[in-house]
Parts: C-alpha cells; sequence; structure tokens
C-alpha cells in the first residue's frame, strides 16, 4: 500500500484561538515519515494556520473557492487568493455544499478547473444519500457526479462520502466501502482512461481513532477525509498513525 493521505476537514468551527490551540497539539507530534497529512480550518483561520504550519510537515488545505479568479462575487474567496496564503488543497463539491448552497456538478468542476490553474490540488467530493443508496441508485448517482464533477484528465484527489455516513457517529461497512471504491476506480478508468489510475480515493464519514485502522486497510483506500474526529489532535493523530506511511 503507498502513502495514504489523511485530510482533517474542520468545517464551520473555531475561533483562531481554538485554531493555534489545535495545530499546537498536532505540529511537533507527527513524524516526518509519516502519511500525508492536510488540515482543513475555515478561511478565517487559515493565514494564523498557515503560520504555524511553517517547517512542519503538515499541508494547509481550504473548504472552497470561487470558480472566478477575481471579480464582484461578494462574500467569496479565489482559488489564487488561496495560493497566496500558502494553501496547497481544496475541498470542493461537499455535500454540504452541494445540498446547503445548491451546488451543481458543473460548478464543481469550474471550481476545479480554477483550483488546478492556481496550482492548487483539488479534493473533490461525492456520495449518495440513503435513499438513493436504499433504491440502489449509488453507483449511477456517483457516475453521474464524477462525470459532472471531474475536469477532464483530472489527476486530483476524489473523496467518497455517503451523506448518510457523514456526522452519523457509524461509517459505512468495510463491505460498502470495498464494494463503492472498486466501483469508482472502475468508473475513474472508463471515464478518464489512463488518468483515472493517478486519482487517489479517499472515504470519509464517520471515521474515528476506533474504525480507521479497518477503513484505511481497504484495498483502493488511498486516506480518509475526516470530520468530527480531526478537531480532536489526540484523535486525528491516532488516525494518522492508523495510516499507511510508504
Ligand atoms: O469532510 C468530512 C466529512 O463530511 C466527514 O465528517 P465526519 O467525519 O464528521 O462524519
Amino acid at each position: 500500500m503507498s502513502r495514504q493521505m489523511i485530510v482533517g476537514n474542520w468545517k464551520m468551527n473555531g475561533t483562531c484561538q481554538a485554531a493555534q490551540a489545535l495545530v499546537a497539539g498536532l505540529v511537533g507530534r507527527l513524524p516526518q515519515d509519516s502519511a500525508e497529512v492536510v488540515i482543513c480550518p475555515p478561511f478565517t483561520q487559515l493565514a494564523s494556520v498557515a503560520d504555524q504550519l511553517v517547517g512542519s510537515f503538515i499541508g494547509l488545505g481550504a473548504q472552497d473557492c470561487h470558480q472566478a479568479a477575481s471579480g464582484a462575487y461578494t462574500g467569496d474567496i479565489s482559488a489564487p487568493m488561496l495560493a497566496d496564503l500558502g494553501v496547497s488543497h481544496v475541498i470542493l463539491g461537499h455535500s454540504e455544499r452541494r445540498q446547503g448552497h445548491a451546488e451543481l456538478d458543473e460548478t464543481v468542476r469550474e471550481k476545479a478547473v480554477a483550483a488546478i490553474h492556481a496550482g492548487l490540488t483539488p479534493i473533490i467530493c461525492v456520495g449518495e444519500t440513503a435513499e438513493q443508496r436504499d433504491a440502489n441508485q449509488h453507483e449511477d448517482v456517483l457516475g453521474w457526479q464524477i462525470e459532472g464533477s471531474l475536469p477532464a484528465g483530472f489527476s486530483g484527489v476524489l473523496a467518497y462520502e455517503p451523506i448518510w455516513a457523514i456526522g452519523a457517529g457509524r461509517a459505512a461497512t468495510e463491505e460498502q466501502i470495498a464494494q463503492t471504491m472498486a466501483f469508482l476506480r472502475a468508473e475513474l478508468l472508463r471515464q478518464f482512461g489512463e488518468a483515472g489510475k493517478a486519482v487517489k480515493i479517499l472515504y470519509g464519514g464517520s471515521v474515528n481513532a476506533g474504525n480507521a485502522p479497518s477503513i484505511l486497510s481497504i484495498p483502493e483506500v488511498a486516506g480518509a477525509l475526516v470530520g468530527g474526529a480531526s478537531l480532536d489532535a489526540d484523535a486525528f493523530l491516532s488516525i494518522v498513525g492508523a495510516a499507511s506511511a510508504s
């Protein structure tokens, strides 16, 4: 298994002071030869966290960006602005944005193009609802999301997050994850040919220190996108410790 990637999505939590305490609990405790680690604080905390991460092995990500490089978009943040702060990754198309902000596949794709243009690595999220899985429509839904959200030749990171497992305290089963990962890889190869091999696929949805070892040992799981457990330094470091470092 190659080096895995653990991404912490802090969502809309914390103050700059709380972020500093959390980062202080991570840097220095993370061995240089660990799995790849990226933390994604809210926009307001990015600048101070970027300063704190200088000289550490932790990458910095944002939780969204606008599809335009600049312009009259009140309240939005562009990919070049993130790059300017030292951000290297950006989460795009998270279900909380797809649903909460009616974000469409096409918009996610435009944002990914903008992110790549600015030198950022997009982490594009896909996932089905509970109703779609119950109706056995999840593979259709995921196939459409990949087709609509990933730009041609995409070689970034794909995060599979079944919406029903997010913040639920109960992750998808190993069997569900393994089957869906195999489907996603096949779909990437079908849609993108050889380029589909380069895409890393993460699992997200109620990953914690307890279930991380078994989830991260599933074939095709290149890492995890962690929400709630990334707000606790000890829990997050345990998850990182469960990930393959080489
Ligand atoms: O981006 C992270 C995911 O939405 C997972 O969140 P969670 O670990 O709190 O379930």
